[in-house]
């Protein structure tokens, strides 16, 4: 069936007229999806690895080639594999013109399904459906929401200083475990109404805080964002099933945990609502508030598909998927931000002459909302970082039932039917006609530029986060909601570590310094997603850290 269906698909490529790629294995393999990356680093480990294996076959595998195998391929070309076929797509123009043609190229249900754990929500829907989610949802996302966001996660930064530099045990090696921990307690604070002082991922393994049920949330949340790809192939009752390992029915458990704190959470806003309370502007209130309220004349007339609330099912489904964006998205970028600064120490002298000419007080907690858009080289360090480390790499749509004509320098070429397109974020962010004949140099002041020769601070300009060849939070209709919340939560973490501290990796054996940075600058590029939604740094732990006073 695997060689039958790879001829087939194989002749489809050929007919495009476009360059083309084979490989043997298809990504949605359940096998490969467990385990395809491991293996394929056994493969390396072995030297039997072949050219493709190492291109084309992980986990991730666009976000560590970048634009380079564009330049071996092309702008734009295909992978065919015996599932179907994959159109890879590096040329900026094209990207926005997908993105535009939003009947054509629709979103790819069958790639985004593993992020139905409760149902569909506003990541797996499409057309009006998705609409009603991402109003409900995205109501939310206020300045007034982001200005709580720059409060709790100065907070949350304190704490994690706190702990980096006072009782964690030297060299940090924990960074991409900690760095989650302090997004999640940001969300959980200015989504749900929950707050929780810092403690460190060593720390919280200790105290277990059996009998807190706030705890079950972060708990269960984690435990299922670990296991996604598990609960994807299995389902909630598969996991139980009786060969399955421990892990995989704590998995299930897990499953229902989050779904009877997020129901409980519910109950408890509505009734505050009966009792005329409308005071909290929180999601879950938000949405506990769309809920309860009466469908007006027009709604019930639309029928109830169009109606505009959301059913409990619908919403627990939107919580998990806005915890599920908002939190991994978020820490694996303030992971690499860290690594990329570790890796360049005058960077962070750069930022700390930014923070500290601008934040007087020595008390982070007095520091206003209105600091955030000033501190501009701390956002084009977060620009620079996406642009090189971009945890989700692509941006997946599908031609669907019907081929569709993309016309590529001139000639007009026919994409086959249920393709899979990929944009490659990955490849756009690094291609050498965009950034420059160096495009992995990492440097932040590319997007800064000053409208005063004598080069004052206060004449600076940050560039836009959005712009032709540029997207690290998407485009359209479908930008990402959650986009400022993400840049003010990293503005205030950067300004609360690098005031006064510095990060730099620790040597391993006879290693010099310069060594160290330049390991951590490499560990950082090399990522995967295997077993896991997004592209996070395959081995962090194999780079110690230490923060010391300035
Ligand atoms: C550095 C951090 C972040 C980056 C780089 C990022 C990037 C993106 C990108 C590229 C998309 C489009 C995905 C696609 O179309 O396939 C997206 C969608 C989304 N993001 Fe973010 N995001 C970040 C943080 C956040 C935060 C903090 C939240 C919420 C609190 C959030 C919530 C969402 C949601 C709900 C969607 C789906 C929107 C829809 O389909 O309508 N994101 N994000």
């Amino acid at each position: 069936w695997t060689a039958n269906s790879l001829v087939k698909n194989l002749s489809k490529a050929r007919e495009t007229g476009l360059p083309y790629l084979v490989r043997w294995i298809s990504p949605i393999n359940p096998f490969w999806l467990l385990y395809g990356s491991s293996f394929i680093r056994l493969c390396q480990l072995f030297r039997i690895a072949t050219e493709d294996m190492n291109r084309i076959y992980s986990y991730g595998w666009e976000a560590n080639e970048r634009s380079k195998i564009h330049e071996d391929y092309g702008e734009v070309f295909l992978v065919v594999h015996p599932g179907g076929l994959e159109i890879v797509i590096a040329d900026s123009e094209l990207i926005y013109e997908v993105l535009r043609r939003r009947k054509d190229f629709r979103r790819n249900m069958e790639e985004m399904a593993v992020l139905n754990v409760y149902g569909k929500n506003l990541s797996t829907l499409d057309d009006d459906e998705w609409q009603r989610h991402r109003k409900m949802t995205a109501v939310t996302f206020t300045e007034k929401n982001n200005e709580l966001v720059w409060q709790h996660s100065i907070i949350q930064a304190k704490g994690l200083l706190e702990y980096w530099t006072k009782r964690a045990v030297n060299p940090i090696r924990t960074t991409h475990n900690d760095t989650k921990i302090l997004t999640l307690n940001v969300l959980a604070a200015v989504l749900f109404n929950r707050v929780y002082s810092y403690e460190g991922f060593e720390e919280e393994k200790q105290n277990d805080h059996a009998d807190d049920t706030s705890y079950t949330y972060r708990k269960s949340l984690a435990k299922i964002l670990n296991s996604i790809i598990e609960i994807f192939i299995f389902g909630e009752e598969g996991l139980k099933a009786w060969w399955t390992p421990k892990s995989w029915k704590q998995a299930a458990g897990a499953m229902a945990t989050f779904q009877s704190y997020i129901y409980n959470l519910l109950d408890e806003e509505k009734q505050r609502i009966a009792k005329g309370d409308v005071e909290n502007h929180h999601l879950v209130a938000r949405l506990a508030q769309a809920s309860s309220s009466k469908p007006s004349v027009s709604e019930k007339e639309q029928g109830p598909s169009n109606k505009m609330a959301l059913t409990e099912q619908e919403i627990l489904s939107n919580l998990f998927v806005y915890a599920f964006a908002g939190n991994d998205t978020t820490s694996i970028a303030l992971t690499s931000i860290l690594l990329h600064l570790a890796a360049s120490p005058g960077t962070q002298e750069w930022i700390s002459e930014e923070i500290n000419y601008y934040l007087k007080d020595d008390e982070p907690e007095s520091w206003d909302f209105a600091s955030f858009s000033k501190l501009k080289r701390c956002g084009a360090v977060i620009m620079e970082t996406l642009r090189i480390t971009h945890p989700l790499s692509l941006l997946v749509k599908t031609t669907g039932p019907t081929s569709q004509p993309l016309t590529i320098k001139g000639t007009v070429y026919n994409i086959p039917a249920e393709t899979s397109v990929h944009l490659s974020i990955a490849a756009l962010n690094t291609l050498p006609r965009y950034w420059g004949a160096n495009p992995m140099e990492y440097n932040p002041g590319r997007f800064m530029s000053t409208s005063d020769i004598h080069g004052s601070i206060e004449a600076e300009i940050l560039a836009p986060d959005t712009q032709e060849h540029f997207m690290p939070w998407a485009w359209g209709q479908r930008v990402c909601p959650g986009k400022r919340f993400s840049q003010v939560e990293l503005v205030a973490v950067l300004a609360v570590l690098f005031r006064s501290w510095r990060v730099s990796p620790v040597p391993e054996g006879n290693e010099t310094i310069s060594q160290a940075r330049v390991r951590a600058w490499k560990s950082s590029l090399v990522v995967d997603h295997q077993g896991h939604m997004l592209h996070e740094i395959v081995r962090p732990d194999r780079v110690g850290l230490q923060w010391t006073k300035e």
